[in-house]
């Protein structure tokens, strides 16, 4: 390993952007595709099931989301799959992750939502406990399912409320899921005290972002790379710090971007605009969050000094407590003075 490599491994870090059903890996999606013998398309070889996670474009990446989505079926899938992610990030030292949960796709297929909901927090508790791991949820619509999505996905946060719940998201397409007709919901969910952090500026323009900002109260943005296209945007986001969760190989391997070199990450940061490093959806794009540092350190010339900032910048992006921030900051700072 490098320097770099071993300095990354190592760092305490956290994680902002990353999905649920997106973070199965090979071996989850297996075991679940074994308790659900030949009823779905989805591989359980791990070889066939990397070219299964080749997508053609953003369109075709969602259609086999949703396939992987079928194959969690009960409660014991969803807290299988919660606890196995909670190991993997462990095994990476994140210390604090907020996991995009989509309550609604699993409710659809019969899995009752106060099931789903013990068996996430079931896991959670796990977690902290096996791998000291502390997960908490942002609960997102699945936009292309759009209003009655919106409303059971409302309605699951504000009855089931599962302690670990921070935050209320919008994910799926962008193209043709305008953003302002959520703004009820977003009310709603803002209003009972959970943050907003929808998708915007993935796969559409700048003009989403500034929708979300105005109309679902936005305070941070799941990838909102398109921001780099409109300075007023950019300079927007630096006056008023209003982060970016950006995922760099996430975007090349959705076709957001057509090469990573070409990834606007750079000019963001160049702008004043908070950025914190995320993975989005691992194991589908081929990726873990260690590498999704190595990818940033790349793009943006960082050294492990440089390195631990975005570290620095993911802790005070999130909506983790005042004392919760200061004690994984205090853990990075001393890890960086022991790396020398
Ligand atoms: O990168 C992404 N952008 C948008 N949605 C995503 C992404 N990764 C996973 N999902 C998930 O896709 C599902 C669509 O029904 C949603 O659950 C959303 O959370």
């Amino acid at each position: 390993m490098t320097d770099l490599t071993s300095f990354i491994a190592g760092l305490p870090k956290a994680e902002l952007h990353v999905h649920h059903v997106g973070s199965a890996s090979p071996r989850i999606v297996a075991e679940l595709a074994a308790r659900h013998e030949g009823s779905s398309p989805v591989p359980a070889d791990p070889e066939l099931l990397a070219k299964y996670f080749e997508f053609r474009d953003f369109a075709h990446f969602i259609e086999i989301y949703l396939s992987v989505v079928d194959l969690v079926r009960d409660d014991e899938d969803v807290r299988l799959l919660t606890y196995e992610i909670g190991r993997e990030l462990g095994r990476q030292n994140v210390r604090y992750a907020e996991l995009t949960v989509t309550p609604y796709s699993s409710v659809r297929r019969g899995i009752a939502a106060t099931a789903f909901c013990e068996a996430i927090e079931d896991a959670r508790s796990s977690a902290a406990r096996d791998f000291g791991v502390d997960l908490r949820w942002c609960f997102d619509i699945p936009g292309e399912a759009g209003l009655p999505a919106a409303e059971e996905t409302l309605r699951i946060s504000l009855e089931e409320r599962p302690d670990g719940l921070i935050s209320f998201g919008l994910g799926g397409p962008e193209i043709g899921v305008p953003r302002p007709q959520f703004k009820p919901y977003f009310d709603a969910a803002r209003a009972a005290g959970l943050h907003s952090v929808p998708h915007a500026g993935e796969t559409t323009g700048p003009e989403t972002i500034w929708d979300a900002l105005r109309d679902l109260g936005a305070e941070r943005i799941g990838h909102g790379i398109t921001a780099a296209q409109d300075e007023r945007l950019m300079a927007h986001l630096a006056e008023h710090q209003i982060p970016l969760e950006v995922c760099p190989t996430s975007n090349l391997r959705t076709r957001a971007v057509a090469d990573l070199d070409e990834h606007p990450i750079a000019r963001l940061i160049a702008a004043g605009v908070p950025v914190s490093v995320n993975s989005d959806d691992p194991p589908m794009f081929g990726t873990t969050l260690e590498q999704e540092y190595a990818t940033a350190a790349r793009l943006l010339n960082l050294d492990a000094t440089g390195v631990a900032d975005l570290a620095r910048a993911a802790v005070r992006h999130s909506f983790r407590s005042a004392d919760g921030k200061a004690t994984l900051l205090a853990e990075i700072d001393a890890y960086t003075k022991a790396q020398g």
